[in-house]
C-alpha cells in the first residue's frame, strides 16, 4: 500500500470513528466523558486529510498539519489520563501546546524550506505522544495489561519516525552503502515513512478499541465501588461498614482487646436542609465527615449508615477510651464552622457508644448503640452516652457492677 492510500485510511478511519462517537454521545447525558476522545479523533482525522488531499506540502500546510495532529494527540492525553484515573492537568497541556504551536507557526512563516516547520512540529508531536504513553502507563505496576499494551503501542509511531531520522543520517547511510545492500529495500527513507504511517494506523485501531474497553472497565469498577462507598462523603456506606465490621464481630468471641462502636447522628440536621437547601446540607455533611475523620486513627473505620447518621469502628479500644474519642469528636463538630454560600453553619452531634460483646450480632450491637444514641437525643442532644455495661454472672458482679441505664458522659449546650 502506498503512502497516499495510508494517509486516506488514517483520515477516513479517524473521521468515521469521530462520527460513530458523536452518534453514540448525541442525546446522552454523559457526553462529557467522550468529548476528549471525540475531539482527538476529529483533530487527527482533519490533520491526516491535509497531506492526503494536498499531496506535497509547503511550509504553512506543514505547520497546519503538525498543529492539528498534536492537538489531536493532546486531546488523547486528556482522555487517557481520565481513563487511568488521573487528573486531567489541562492547563499544563494547553500551555505546552500553545507554546509549541506558536513555534511551529513561526517556523512556517520564516521557513525557506519545508524542513523548518517540520522539525519543531515533529518534536511537539513527539512530546505529546510520550505524554499519551505516560498517561496510559500511569501507576505501571497496578495498570492492567490492556493499559500497558496501549502505552507501548502509542510509542510505535515515535519509534518509526526516530528510526527514519537515524537511517537517513549520513553516517548510517555511509555504513549501509556497499555493506548491507540486501537491507536497502527495507531501510529506505520512504519505506520507513510508510512504516510510521502504518504505526499510526495501528495506534488508531488499538486506541479506538482500547478506549472503549477501558471506559467499560472504569464504569464497572466505579459501580462496584459505589456498592460499598457513599458517593457523597466517600466513606463506606452501610454495606461497606458492615463488611469492615464483620471480622471484629468474629474476633470479639475470643478473649482479647475490646473493639468499640460509636453511632453519631447530627442534631436537627433537617433544619439545615429546610433553611439552606439540600446542596448546602451536602456541603455540611462532607465537612463534618472530614472533621470526624481528622479525629480518628488510620486503623479506625467511619461509615455512613444513611442520612445524617454515621458509625465509627474503633479497634482495640475499650469503652472508657471510646467515650474519650467520642467526646473529642463531639467537641470538634461543635467547634466547626461550615462556610456555605449564604451563611456559616454550626452543628452539633449526639453519639451512642458501646463495645462489641462475645454474644453480639450486628443487630444486637447496633440496637444497643442506637439506644445510647436515643438517650443522648432525649437528654438534650450534643452529648455522648455510653451503653449500659453487660449484666455479669453473680460471681463476677462485685468486680464490674452493671449500669442500670445508658450513662451520660458529656453534656454541653
Ligand atoms: N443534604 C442532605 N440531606 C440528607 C441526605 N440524606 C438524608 N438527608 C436529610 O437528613 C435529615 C435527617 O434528619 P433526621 O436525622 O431524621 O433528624 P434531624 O433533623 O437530624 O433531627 P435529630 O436527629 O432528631 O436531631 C432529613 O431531613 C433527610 O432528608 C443527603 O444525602 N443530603
Amino acid at each position: 500500500m502506498d503512502s497516499q492510500a495510508l494517509l486516506h485510511l488514517l483520515a477516513l478511519g479517524n473521521l468515521v470513528l469521530a462520527g460513530v462517537l458523536w452518534c453514540h454521545a448525541a442525546g446522552r447525558r454523559g457526553r462529557g466523558d467522550l468529548s476528549a476522545v471525540l475531539a482527538a479523533r476529529l483533530c487527527q482525522g482533519g490533520a491526516w486529510l491535509v497531506p492526503a488531499w494536498l499531496g506535497p506540502m509547503n511550509d504553512i500546510v506543514t505547520a497546519v498539519f503538525f498543529i492539528a495532529l498534536t492537538a489531536g494527540i493532546a486531546f488523547e492525553v486528556a482522555a487517557f489520563r481520565q481513563l487511568a484515573g488521573g487528573r486531567i492537568a489541562s492547563r499544563l497541556l494547553l500551555q505546552v501546546f500553545a507554546v509549541g504551536a506558536l513555534v511551529v507557526a513561526l517556523a512556517a512563516l520564516l521557513a525557506g524550506s519545508v524542513a523548518l516547520p517540520a522539525q519543531p512540529g515533529v518534536l511537539l508531536a513527539a512530546l505529546f505522544i510520550v505524554a499519551a504513553a505516560a498517561a496510559l502507563g500511569r501507576g505501571w505496576r497496578g495498570a492492567s495489561l490492556l493499559r500497558r499494551t496501549m502505552a507501548a503501542v502509542n510509542l510505535l509511531p515515535l519509534l518509526a519516525v526516530a528510526g527514519g531520522v537515524i537511517i537517513r543520517s549520513r553516517p548510517v547511510q555511509e555504513l549501509l552503502i556497499g555493506r548491507l545492500d540486501w537491507a536497502s529495500g527495507y531501510v529506505d527513507g520512504a519505506v520507513i515513512e510508510q512504516w510510521a504511517l502504518v504505526a499510526f494506523l495501528l495506534v488508531l485501531l488499538v486506541n479506538a478499541a482500547g478506549t472503549l474497553l477501558l471506559g467499560r472497565d472504569g464504569l464497572q469498577s466505579e459501580m462496584e465501588r459505589l456498592q460499598v462507598v457513599d458517593a457523597l462523603t466517600d466513606v463506606p456506606n452501610r454495606r461497606g461498614f458492615y463488611q469492615g465490621l464483620a471480622p471484629w464481630l468474629a474476633l470479639a468471641r475470643r478473649p482479647g482487646q475490646p473493639t468499640a462502636v460509636v453511632i453519631l447522628n447530627l442534631d436537627s440536621f433537617k433544619r439545615v436542609n429546610d433553611h439552606y437547601g439540600h446542596g448546602v446540607g451536602d456541603t455540611v455533611l462532607k465537612a463534618i465527615v472530614d472533621a470526624v475523620r481528622g479525629q480518628l486513627r488510620d486503623s479506625d473505620l467511619m461509615g455512613r449508615l444513611g442520612g445524617a447518621e454515621f458509625a465509627l469502628l474503633l479497634p482495640r479500644t475499650g469503652l472508657p477510651e471510646a467515650v474519650v474519642v467520642a467526646e473529642r469528636i463531639r467537641q470538634a463538630v461543635a467547634a466547626l464552622p461550615v462556610k456555605a454560600e449564604r451563611a456559616v453553619i454550626n452543628l452539633t452531634a449526639s453519639m451512642g457508644v458501646t463495645t462489641i460483646r462475645a454474644e453480639d450480632s450486628t443487630v444486637s450491637l447496633f440496637k444497643r448503640a442506637d439506644e445510647a444514641l436515643q438517650a443522648a437525643k432525649l437528654r438534650g442532644r450534643n452529648q455522648v452516652v455510653a451503653a449500659a455495661a453487660p449484666v455479669l454472672p453473680d460471681d463476677d458482679a462485685d468486680l464490674d457492677p452493671p449500669a442500670a441505664a445508658p450513662t451520660t458522659v458529656g453534656q454541653h449546650r
